[in-house]
């Protein structure tokens, strides 16, 4: 351990027991040696001793800097693992940090361009436009072409920094799991291993800058969302060079009301956009928080959505993309035992698990929830019940699951908060049947044979030489197989005789034994023991070879 190590591990201790979060702890996580060591710490005192414990928590992560702040943030969407009072407490941590020093980021983006900014860009603006706890952002001209762009750079020894901290909060979660056992329902290093993923992925602005390509084809002729154009050959690890769009922030109500955006529209396509890019795509938008999302100032009666920073994004299997719209459809039909069943298909939880507890308890989850008016039930709400209740009978919630269980919560709030009266089911209802449909259905086959028909064409020309050599081998497999039946009987009628012979030796030795003993004439005795040992001899050398069959 480094002196530099060492001193963020007391710094990490300090705020702890500062925040008082050793006194948040289950009494049997507190073994007598936690206890005793607590005590040595005396100077470090609980601070803040009337707050509750989910602010005590954001208000430590807030002072450990931004890998906690990040770690909160995300730790704020499982919901799964924590208290809706805690979740809500976490999801309150900001970002934003004081931005660093623009002769840092005007190195920065030198040494990854291999050339001075004022070579490739005019009016690079000193004062960033942003500043988070990864990157800052800074706006700029490019030279070539005259178009307005931004440059996003990763803030100085940020690697260094996340990695350090990732590698202390792995130590304290392999203790935490240590201590918890392991029926543990929190889960601590796979939370952490989640984490680390996600950070890891923001840490590299090259492959942030290839998925955000990837996002803008997959919408390039759509009139829904609008992915700026990625000046892929000036994009790297530690810098992305992109198109500046000039929009208003998704948050900004009064900003869309003013320009008559139809609030309506936008609400349903946010909820299509979703769909969408997890049904049709397998590629989603998976941090869609407002400082992401913009709207595109260009006919506001068609409104458009402008997506930024794709660090975060989310895919799913085919199996899990048909397991999910047949869940939501099976929700609103009620039909808690194929949700039930669809759990178990999906291998979410295992195949035995009690199908009929199962059922029970996704019942008791949902039933409550049809109370509600339809406009007013949540999907990802829904998500996250099933998955809290899954999580009793073992499931172990996916990441990428997670993930878009908490997107659909983002998009859901967000429709929400544009339109209050957005019907989320009818927007996705006609969704999800469709694709459905298209997967399962006559069309599906059609589709998936049309898919397969050049591989067949490929292979037909080599279709008779297989035939040819199947039938081959299947001739020889059979030759073989008689030929082993033949050797087997005749082991077996080895052994037969063997067993015989041993046997009639053991009578004919017991026999003379007996007769010997009975004083019956010496001659008739022997002969019977020399006959008996002469077919033990014969018997025992007759038996079949072991290990020759
Ligand atoms: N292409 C762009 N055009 C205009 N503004 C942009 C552009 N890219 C980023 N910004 C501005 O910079 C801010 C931060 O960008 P971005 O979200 O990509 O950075 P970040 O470091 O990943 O932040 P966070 O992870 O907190 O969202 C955005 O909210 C937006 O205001």
């Amino acid at each position: 351990m480094s002196i530099s190590s060492f001193r963020r591990a007391y710094q990490v201790i300090k705020t702890t027991l500062h925040f008082g979060l050793d006194e948040l702890l289950p009494t049997k996580l507190t073994p007598w040696y936690f206890r005793f060591l607590r005590r040595c710490l005396f100077w470090l005192t609980n601070q803040h001793k009337n707050s509750a414990g989910g602010e005590r928590l954001k208000l430590a992560m807030q002072e450990l800097g931004p890998v906690y702040i990040k770690f909160g943030q995300m730790l704020s969407t499982r919901r799964d693992l924590l208290t809706d009072e805690w979740a809500e407490e976490l999801s309150m941590l900001q970002d934003r940090v004081p931005p660093f020093a623009t002769s840092l980021a005007r190195t920065a983006i030198e040494i990854e361009l291999n050339a001075p900014i004022d070579s490739l860009f005019d009016d690079f603006d000193d004062t960033p436009l942003a500043s988070a706890s990864i990157s800052q952002v800074h706006t700029a001209t490019l030279k070539s072409n005259g178009k307005a762009v931004v440059l996003k750079v990763l803030r100085p020894d940020v690697e260094a920094k996340v990695h350090a901290d990732l590698q202390l909060m792995s130590q304290v979660a392999e203790l935490l799991d240590t201590l918890l056992g392991a029926n543990n329902r929190l889960r601590p290093i796979e939370v952490i291993e989640d984490y680390r993923t996600t950070i890891e992925g923001e840490l590299n602005l090259k492959l942030e800058a290839l998925n955000g390509i990837k996002l803008r084809n997959n919408f390039l002729d759509s009139s829904t969302l609008y992915i700026p154009y990625m000046y892929e050959e000036l994009c790297f690890t530690r810098l992305i060079v992109m198109e500046r769009i000039d929009a208003i922030s998704v948050s900004d109500m009064h900003g869309l009301q003013a320009q008559g955006t139809n609030l309506k529209l936008l609400a349903e396509r946010g909820v299509e956009l979703f769909f969408t890019q997890v049904f049709r795509d397998n590629f989603f938008h998976a941090d869609m928080h407002p400082g992401n999302i913009f709207v595109s100032r260009e006919h506001p009666d068609n409104p458009k959505y402008i997506g930024l920073d794709f660090g975060i994004m989310g895919t799913l299997t085919n199996e899990d993309k048909r397991y999910l719209a047949e869940n939501f459809l099976a929700f609103f039909n009620r039909d808690y035992r194929r949700i039930a069943q669809l759990y178990i298909e999906s291998g979410w939880v295992s195949p035995d698990t009690d199908i009929t507890a199962f059922e029970q308890a996704v019942k008791v989850v949902c039933e409550p929830m049809f109370n509600k008016a339809l406009n007013e039930i949540s999907f990802g709400h829904v998500l996250l019940e099933l998955f809290r209740t899954a999580r009793r009978f073992d499931m172990v919630v996916q990441p990428q699951l997670v993930l878009l269980e908490k997107t659909l919560l983002y998009v859901e709030g967000l429709g929400r908060q544009l339109y209050p009266q957005l019907d989320l089911w009818q927007t996705a209802k006609p969704f999800l049947e469709g694709w459905i449909a298209e997967q399962v259905g006559p069309k599906a086959l059609l589709k998936k044979t049309k898919e397969k028909l050049p591989y067949w064409a490929d292979k037909l020309p080599e279709l008779p030489e297989l035939i040819y050599d199947n039938l081959k081998v299947g001739r020889n497999f059979v030759n073989s197989q008689n030929k082993l039946l033949d050797r087997y009987l005749k082991q077996q009628q080895k052994a037969h005789k063997s067993h015989f012979l041993l046997i009639t030796a053991a009578v004919l030795i017991l026999s003379g034994v007996m007769l010997f003993n009975q004083g019956v004439t010496a001659w008739i005795s022997h002969t019977t023991i020399t006959a008996g040992i002469v077919t033990w001899i014969v018997g025992w050398f007759s038996r079949p070879k072991s290990g020759k069959f």
